[in-house]
């Protein structure tokens, strides 16, 4: 067995990863950087960007579907399974690509393959050939599909995110196990592209909704594209001939048995650190085996070990792997001299149609903070004039702020341009600023954030600091 001495040793060569490798850089030459899998990181292989591109898919076979409700008449269009997977490779292969060279670039002494695990809290093993002795070390390894042991019983039909990008033709018919945020994204698409869809949940949860108001405006929208039962009954899974027989309580049918080619398990994600020996890291571990952190220094207890990314079980988002990869690497680097990173406003994105988001505190962290002392500004888009102009009409959003001091504290959102309105939304509160401060910006007119401002207005009203909302105002131009 080879042993060798680094100053920081990496582990995951992913988002988190190759951030901590670039910051501790900074600081000594003398890194290492271990993967175990390939490179090219989750987020580019089996994650944000392929689930993308087969929703883009999706998104043009809507629009091709759905013209008719502009005068403009289409056929059904033809869905070439082959073609569709074909590009959601192609282009998946060009992003993972980009990854892969860089990975490539770096000097091939500061990268090893194979699994690590720990030995001792300096000592990594790596493989059965390697043996790393680390002053400081970080774990990101990510974090991999939870799938509950009963799905199993689909045998060889049973499939995660990884293996529905491997396809190369869309199949018949599949069931989705959590209606999650991979569930909602995935499951949503595959409808869309012509693919039978069913998708069970468990508790009643929808993607990240926290509002009840809000979920159940979700749920039923989905429904009309798909069925999805947020609590299922489902009593049993098995593989026959056919693919996989799912038997479950149908809310009008009673119990019935339906068939699937396929059982796609969204059933959420759980993060690489159960396999890594950890215990021998000696660290301070919380009641749900996870090393206990500070997530502005990403520093394990005060221990020479920084742990980042999806390994962390946090945020599980990409942008926050980033942060968080670069924070920890930096002080992996510069140790025991740590610093506090910069954390940013939580902000997070579901790519269903109405897309889904949240930003700054969810409605149950306002409720924690401000007790009784905080209000709620609502609007619908049904009738918001731009969404309507678009055939987009559909969905809520709710805005919360602060009693007193009327800042803005977070907002939730079902519906158009989300994606968008979150990143305003989400510089406001990062700004600290008042929801009045924001009614003063600029609105241009006909835009769906004319429908954000109305939800604002009624936040300011509720807080006493400004008019009541003005049904159909006039001055405001027609649907605003
Ligand atoms: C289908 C899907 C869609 C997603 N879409 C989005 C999105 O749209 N937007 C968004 O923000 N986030 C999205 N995410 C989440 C995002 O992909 C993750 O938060 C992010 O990729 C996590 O990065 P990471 O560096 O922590 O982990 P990874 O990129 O998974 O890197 C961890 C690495 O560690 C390696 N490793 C594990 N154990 C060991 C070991 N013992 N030794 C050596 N190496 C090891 C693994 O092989 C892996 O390469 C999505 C995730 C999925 C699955
Ligand atoms: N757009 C994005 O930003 C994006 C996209 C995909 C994934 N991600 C990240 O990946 C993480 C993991 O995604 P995910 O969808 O796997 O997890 P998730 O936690 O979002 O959803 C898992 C869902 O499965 C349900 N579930 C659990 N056990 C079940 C069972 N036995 N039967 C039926 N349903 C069950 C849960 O109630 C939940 O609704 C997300 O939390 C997110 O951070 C982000």
């Amino acid at each position: 067995m080879q042993t060798r001495k680094v100053d920081v040793a990496i582990i995951g060569a992913g988002t988190a990863g190759l951030g901590a490798y670039r910051a501790a850089r900074e600081h000594t030459q003398n890194v290492l950087l271990i993967e175990s899998g390939p490179y090219g990181t989750t987020c580019a292989r089996v994650g944000c960007m392929p689930s993308k591109l087969l929703i883009a898919a999706a998104e043009a076979a809507y629009h091709h579907r759905h013209s008719d409700l502009f005068g403009v008449a289409s056929n059904n269009p033809h869905i070439d399974g082959r073609k569709v997977m074909e590009r959601v490779r192609n282009e998946r292969d060009r992003f993972a690509g980009f990854v892969v060279d860089s990975v490539e670039g770096f000097p091939a002494e500061h990268k090893v393959r194979g699994k690590a695990k720990f030995i001792s809290p300096h000592r990594l093993q790596v493989d059965d050939d390697l043996i790393v002795e680390a002053q400081r070390i970080v774990i990101a390894t990510g974090s991999r599909p939870n799938t509950p042991p009963f799905l199993k019983n689909a045998g060889d039909r049973l499939i995660i995110n990884d293996d529905l990008f491997e396809w190369r033709d869309l199949p018949s018919s599949v069931a989705v196990f959590g209606p999650g945020v991979i569930g909602l994204e995935l499951g949503q698409a595959l409808s869309r592209l012509g693919v039978r869809v069913r998708m069970f949940g468990v508790g009643g949860a929808i993607g990240p909704i926290q509002d009840p108001d809000i979920r159940a405006y979700a749920e039923r929208i989905f429904n009309r594209e798909f069925p999805l039962d947020p609590d299922a009954k489902v009593s049993s899974v098995k593989r026959t001939e056919q693919g996989v027989a799912i038997t479950f309580q149908d809310k009008e049918q009673g119990e019935i048995t339906e068939t699937f080619e396929y059982v796609l398990a969204a059933t959420g994600r759980r993060p690489n650190v159960d396999n890594l020996n950890i215990e021998k890291a000696e660290l301070q571990m919380d009641a749900r085996g996870m090393p206990v952190f500070d997530r502005y220094t990403m520093q394990c207890g005060d221990s020479h070990i920084f742990i980042a990314g999806d390994a962390n079980n946090d945020l599980p988002l990409l942008h926050e792997a980033a942060d968080e990869g670069r924070i920890a690497g930096d002080n992996a680097g510069r140790y025991p001299d740590i610093r506090a990173g910069k954390r940013r406003t939580p902000i997070g994105v579901v790519f269903s149609d109405p897309q889904i988001a949240f930003l700054g505190l969810n409605i149950n962290q306002v409720k924690e903070r401000c007790r009784s002392c905080y209000a709620e500004g609502v609007v619908s888009f049904e009738d918001q004039g731009r969404s309507r102009v678009m055939g987009k009409n559909l969905g809520l959003l709710k805005v919360y702020g602060e009693q007193g001091t009327g800042l803005f504290l977070g907002a939730e959102m079902f519906g158009p341009a989300a994606e968008h309105i979150a990143h305003l939304l989400s510089w406001c509160v990062q700004q600290r600023l008042t929801v009045s401060q924001i009614l003063e910006m600029p609105f241009y007119h006909p835009v769906i954030e004319e429908g954000v401002r109305t939800a604002l207005r009624d936040l300011n009203s509720k807080l006493h600091l400004g008019p009541d909302v003005i049904e159909r105002c006039l001055d405001c131009g027609p649907g605003a």
